[in-house]
């Protein structure tokens, strides 16, 4: 066994809005680096930690946590549509074990993922990779959420399994820092928005258009410095990001959602992506952070961040 991990923050903005040379730079350097790692590492099992926007999973049954036996990508943002490589068999071990473990995880056989997911597969292994791939949706977007433990736990048992595996196994976190995107909440929402949140699959590419353009707006309006959105929030960040690298997992538990809303905004529970991979990591062995960025982008609308790890035993 050997396991490694990546995480990166997703903006369906990245290639739309520009943060600025220098930035864009800074971030495609360190995008090359962690493709270097994942290179060197070679991956025999992606295992890809990542929530939804409410185009693959919806309120008609939102589960806390679902692995995919199969998936499909619905395509928003210019991301590659149609059903992922995913590896069956092993999707169907980790729903075991995660079951066993006493942490009531959902399968699907035909989850539906957004840019949460494959935007970083498509940032690490190109558009149309076929490595074979396990995606596990973390709910971060549709309120209620449990707490943070639950997102520890899960991750131990993901960990755990693979630990057992002989197969180099490639760990992905997918989720922006402190950020508040308009991405809609039930509670807020007029009766035709409740209606797409509940069972909104499948939209007509011009609805799919109409509501990308309104995102893309709201970050120009962001950038600008009008529109009523949160700031991203650099110390909520780091903290994340230095309690992440120093391996003191279970001090996440304390986190309460309130909190973590109030510090890093109402899209800050994607943090949960990163907790979970993380623990899965430590599960199988000490690790030790092997590379780390940091830039807030205004442009892009979150935190952006982006860190690789690997055990310690094999450093
Ligand atoms: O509108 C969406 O589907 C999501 C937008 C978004 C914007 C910025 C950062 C993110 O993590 C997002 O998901
Ligand atoms: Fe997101």
């Amino acid at each position: 066994m050997t396991v490694a991990l990546c995480a990166l923050s997703h903006s369906p903005l990245f290639g739309i809005a520009n943060p600025g040379a220098e930035t864009l730079a800074q971030v495609n350097a360190g995008l090359d680096r962690l493709r270097s790692f994942v290179r060197a590492f070679d991956p025999e099992l992606t295992i890809v930690f990542g929530p939804d926007h409410f185009n693959g999973v919806f309120y008609d049954m939102m589960p806390a946590f679902c692995i995919g036996r199969a998936a499909t990508s619905v395509g928003d943002w210019g991301t590659t549509a149609g059903p992922l490589p995913v590896d069956r068999q092993a999707a169907g071990c980790l729903t075991e074990a995660v079951l066993r473990s006493g942490v009531d995880v959902a399968q699907s056989e035909r989850l539906h993922v957004d840019h949460g997911i494959t935007q970083p597969i498509e940032f690490l292994f190109g558009k149309s990779s076929t490595q074979p791939l396990v995606p596990i949706f973390i709910n971060a977007v549709g309120l209620p959420l449990g707490p943070m433990q639950r997102v520890r736990l899960l991750g131990e048992a993901v960990g755990r399994e693979i630990a057992r595996w002989q197969r180099r196994v490639l760990l992905v976190a997918s989720g922006g820092l402190s950020h508040d995107p308009p991405v809609p909440r039930l509670a807020e929402a007029p009766p035709e928005v409740a209606a797409r949140l509940i069972d909104g699959r499948n939209p007509s590419s011009e609805a799919r258009a109409i509501r990308q353009q309104r995102v893309i707006e709201a970050s120009r309006a962001h950038a600008a410095g009008s529109g009523n959105f949160r700031e991203v929030n650099p110390v909520f960040d780091q903290k994340t990001l230095d309690l992440l690298a120093s391996g003191d997992l279970e001090q996440f538990d304390a986190w309460t959602n309130a909190w973590i809303e109030a510090e890093g905004g109402h899209s800050g529970h994607e943090i949960r992506s990163w907790v979970a991979a993380f623990s899965a990591l430590r599960a199988a062995g000490p690790y030790r952070v092997t590379d780390r960025g940091y830039w807030p982008v205004r442009e892009w609308m979150t935190g952006f961040a982006m860190a690789s790890a690997q055990l310690k035993a094999h450093s």
